[in-house]
């Protein structure tokens, strides 16, 4: 598969490069022929155009190895308004995260992302990471995935937000908003006025980055953050602990988009 993006990117580029000369249409093909057999790699690599997979944000599932049938919840998850999946695993090997991950690529219509790991991304065939504070540094997870996968953020503060303005990020999560309990968070809750202070800041430098906000969002909550201005909202319990996650998602989808129109409509 690589080998055979590779040949097509050499073949589209060395094409873009005979072009910008303007060859008469008899001796395109020859100059082509020339222009592939004395390629320079880095040239070639640096005017490569990767397209990254469409990112929606709107409705963030993450789960991990402890819910019970993994591939069932994002399957149902996903046909009620899941528009983007992460899998966090804090304690599985390598191998067991690879290999988890690869079957939620198969059996997931929307992107997943990896939490922490690149390497496990990179070889699972996801479609990018998410890291935070503690983790690789957004530029270290930028060179295992590369330019075309998706790296997403965590921003707990105002500080992080500044830390952030040149991050090689597709988009940050901001939180934790409210109480959570599905992880220990030793910060105090940042509340919605908190959100919305460290959005502020991101768009002040990056008007067009995607921001999802996190911890402890229920369906009334993704309203209010929706009307905050949040681009999306991420969850683990009010879809896994729901018992019916199709429902729980359908119901945090409507009442996020209530919250875009009321934000609209200010
Ligand atoms: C969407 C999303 N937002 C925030 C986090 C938290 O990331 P991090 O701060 O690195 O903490 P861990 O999840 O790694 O414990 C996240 N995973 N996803
Ligand atoms: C994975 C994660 N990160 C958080 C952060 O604040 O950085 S909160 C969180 C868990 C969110 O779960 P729930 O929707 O059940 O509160
Ligand atoms: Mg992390």
């Amino acid at each position: 598969m690589l080998a055979a993006v590779a040949g097509l990117s050499l073949m589209n580029v060395s094409g873009e490069i005979v072009a910008s000369s303007n060859p008469g249409p008899g001796s395109f093909a020859v100059a082509l022929v020339d222009a592939i057999g004395t390629a320079d790699a880095q040239e070639i690599a640096g005017r490569i155009r990767v397209a990254k997979p469409p990112l929606d944000p709107r409705l963030y599932l993450v789960l991990g190895p402890g819910e019970p049938d993994p591939l069932r919840l994002v399957r149902a998850a996903t046909a009620g308004g899941v528009t983007l999946v992460q899998w966090r695993d804090k304690s599985g090997s390598t191998a067991e995260q690879v290999e988890a991950v690869r079957a939620l690529v198969a059996a997931s219509p929307v992107p997943v992302l990896v939490n922490d790991r690149a390497d496990v991304a990179r070889a699972a065939g996801a479609a990018g990471v998410h890291v935070g504070h503690g983790d690789l540094s957004a530029a270290e997870a930028r060179e295992i995935v590369g330019p075309a996968a998706i790296v997403g953020l965590t921003i707990h503060s105002l500080d992080e937000a500044v830390a952030a303005d040149n991050a090689p990020i597709d988009y940050a999560s901001v939180g934790g908003v409210f109480e959570t309990h599905s992880k220990v968070n030793p910060d105090p809750p940042i509340g919605i006025d908190g959100f919305r202070a460290i959005a502020g800041r991101l768009r002040q430098r990056r008007p067009a980055l995607p921001i999802v906000a996190i911890a402890g969002i229920t369906e009334e909550r993704a309203e209010a953050l929706a009307a905050a201005g949040a681009d999306g909202i991420a969850v683990i319990s009010a879809i896994t602990s729901s018992g019916e996650p199709g429902r729980a998602a359908e119901a945090l989808r409507q009442a996020f988009a209530r919250g875009q129109a009321r934000e609209t409509a200010s």
